[in-house]
């Protein structure tokens, strides 16, 4: 049987954890799930993932700030706790804060977040819908309120690469939902998120597989 990918997931309160945990469950997943970190205090995701045996750890930036610490400082401390962990692959989902170069190069195409909202592949500002539509990208940390807000009839959520650029990484998939009239942002988010609990596990795999490749081509596998 191929040696599954360790992968660590970056979280804020865990609301996408299940579909990552359960998508490791299945027979044909390629990733173990081996480490659950979360910047925030009391997240109901870590709180869930020590009930399962998984090291997980609670990491908070204002202690580090305070502490005269750089987010960069703070960025590689969770690097190493990854990296401790046999982790090859980061699947950030909900992690409120951005990465730092630096933590980007300890994961060199091997960080990958789940975004609500349609993105491009690139720095682009409009996205074109399945319909020929073209919107708005949302980028940032209020996609669902932003695409709420701008009126469209259809918005979505995407898996990308992480990148230095907020937001504008390769994107792996993307799945459309549409937006109904009387849509609240609970609502909307709701569906959403049953959206991204649908592609995130398909793309933590699809992401799987190309570490494997790159392993297999270059003998790392044996
Ligand atoms: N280098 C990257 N880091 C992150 C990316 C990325 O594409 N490249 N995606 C984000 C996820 N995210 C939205 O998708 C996001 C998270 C956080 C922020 C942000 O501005 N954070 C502030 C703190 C804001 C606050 O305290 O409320 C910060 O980092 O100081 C924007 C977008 C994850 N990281
Ligand atoms: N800009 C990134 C972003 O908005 N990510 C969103 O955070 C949710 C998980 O948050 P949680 O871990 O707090 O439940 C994810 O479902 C995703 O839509």
């Amino acid at each position: 049987m191929t040696k599954r990918v360790k992968i660590g997931a970056l979280i804020g309160n865990g609301g996408r954890l299940n579909a990552i945990w359960e998508g490791t469950r299945q027979a044909d997943s390629l990733a173990e799930l081996a480490t659950v970190i979360t910047f925030k205090k009391n997240s109901p995701g870590a709180q869930w993932a020590r009930t399962q045996n998984i090291p997980t750890y609670t990491v908070r930036w204002p202690e580090f700030r305070d502490a005269g610490k750089q987010r960069a400082d703070y960025d590689l401390y969770i690097a190493e706790l990854l990296k401790y962990c046999g982790v090859e692959l980061v699947a950030i989902a909900g992690w409120g804060l951005m990465l730092t170069k630096e933590f980007l190069n300890e994961f060199p195409n091997r960080i990958i977040n789940v975004h609500p909202a349609l993105l491009s592949d690139s720095l682009e500002a409009s996205i074109r819908t399945h319909s020929g539509v073209s919107i708005p990208v949302f980028r940032g940390n209020h996609a669902l309120e932003l695409a709420l807000a701008a009126g469209v009839e259809t918005t979505g959520c995407t898996v990308h690469y992480v990148t230095e650029e907020m937001d504008c990484g390769p994107v792996i998939l993307r799945r459309e939902v549409a937006i109904r009239g009387g849509d609240t942002l609970e609502t909307l988010a709701d569906r959403v998120h049953q959206a991204e609990d649908a592609i995130l596990p398909q793309a933590i795999n699809i992401a799987c597989a190309r570490i494997l490749d790159d392993k297999n081509q270059s003998g790392a596998l044996g």
